[in-house]
């Protein structure tokens, strides 16, 4: 069973690693489709040749009924777009999962899948051990804690910048200690697995996060430790930064196109 048709949102690091990965695998899709703004269609055409139908317009997408949307866009881009995509009946996978922390924007996600049928799937993105969590919950969880460490430059154009001198940091500095759905809001390029966590565990306002810039850091290290009724466990993920967006992991792209992948798999793991 291959993949029909895979619209992409956004063509930065994750999405032109997306496309070259699933046109790799034997049951690639049938057809890839990206979708940028209107001033980058031209100039991401030439890049992509005939891998990839380029467009700016949703609906027209949207009109052509692809299997799966597939944002890999930012925050704003799961706003933009997200409820177009489920109200049309279509799958939408999210990797800025960090927008659900909008209280208002998740219950409009979720209220317009309901309504077409479509899911609105988050992937496990740039850390793992969700299926451990998910199945802990319904034992009862009664703490979920996630670290984010990654080098100083990562978190350059972010609030960090205001709790600390990024450049002058000698030794690990906290600059953020709160919840989930804080962190999600404040550090969106960088926070969306801590919502992730909290999607599948204790809740945006319960799971508790600290961020670090670690000047000894050349890689992101994603640190938690879940506590249930059932079972107590901890993960440490050590992602390679993506050589383009140094923020993002290079893990991420893997388990977005496993997701994708997944969905016309013949046994599901
Ligand atoms: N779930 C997870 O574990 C992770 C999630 N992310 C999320 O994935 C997003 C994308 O990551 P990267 O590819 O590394 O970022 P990037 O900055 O390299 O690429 C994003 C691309 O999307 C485009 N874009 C933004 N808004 C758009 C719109 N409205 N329409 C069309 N294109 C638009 C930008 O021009 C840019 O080319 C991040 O912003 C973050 O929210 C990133 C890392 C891990
Ligand atoms: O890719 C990562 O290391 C995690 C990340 O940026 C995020 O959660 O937004």
């Amino acid at each position: 069973m291959s993949l029909g048709h895979v619209v992409i949102i956004g063509f930065g690091a994750i999405a032109q690693d997306l496309v070259e990965i699933l046109r790799a695998q034997d049951e690639a899709p049938g057809k890839l489709s990206v979708l940028v703004r209107p001033e980058r269609v031209e100039e991401v055409s030439q890049a992509l040749g005939d891998r990839a139908l380029v467009s700016a317009d949703l609906a027209a997408l949207l009109a052509a009924q692809p299997d799966v949307v597939v944002e890999c866009a930012g925050h704003g881009a799961v706003t933009a777009y997200g409820p177009e995509v489920l109200q049309s009946g279509t799958d939408l996978v999210v990797a800025s999962v960090g927008a659900l922390a909008d209280a208002k924007l998740a219950a409009r996600l979720a209220e317009t899948a309901r309504q077409s049928g479509a899911q609105c799937v988050v992937p496990s993105g740039a850390i793992g051990g969700i299926d451990a969590l998910g199945a802990a919950r319904l034992s009862g969880l009664t703490s979920v804690r996630y670290t984010g460490t990654k080098p100083p430059s990562a978190w350059s154009g972010t609030p960090a910048e205001e709790a600390c001198d990024l450049a002058a940091l000698s030794e690990p500095f906290t600059f953020f200690e709160g919840t989930a759905r804080e962190a999600a809001q404040a550090y969106p390029k960088n926070a969306n697995v801590a919502a992730t966590l909290a999607l599948a565990g204790l809740g945006m306002d319960e799971t508790t996060v600290s961020l670090v810039a670690d000047p000894g850091a050349t890689e992101n290290v994603h640190s938690f430790s879940v506590a249930s009724q059932a079972i107590e466990f901890s993960m440490r993920l050590v992602g390679k930064p993506s050589p383009l967006n140094p923020k993002t992991s290079r893990s991420t792209v893997y388990s977005i196109a496993r997701a994708v992948l997944s969905r016309r798999a013949a046994i599901v793991i």
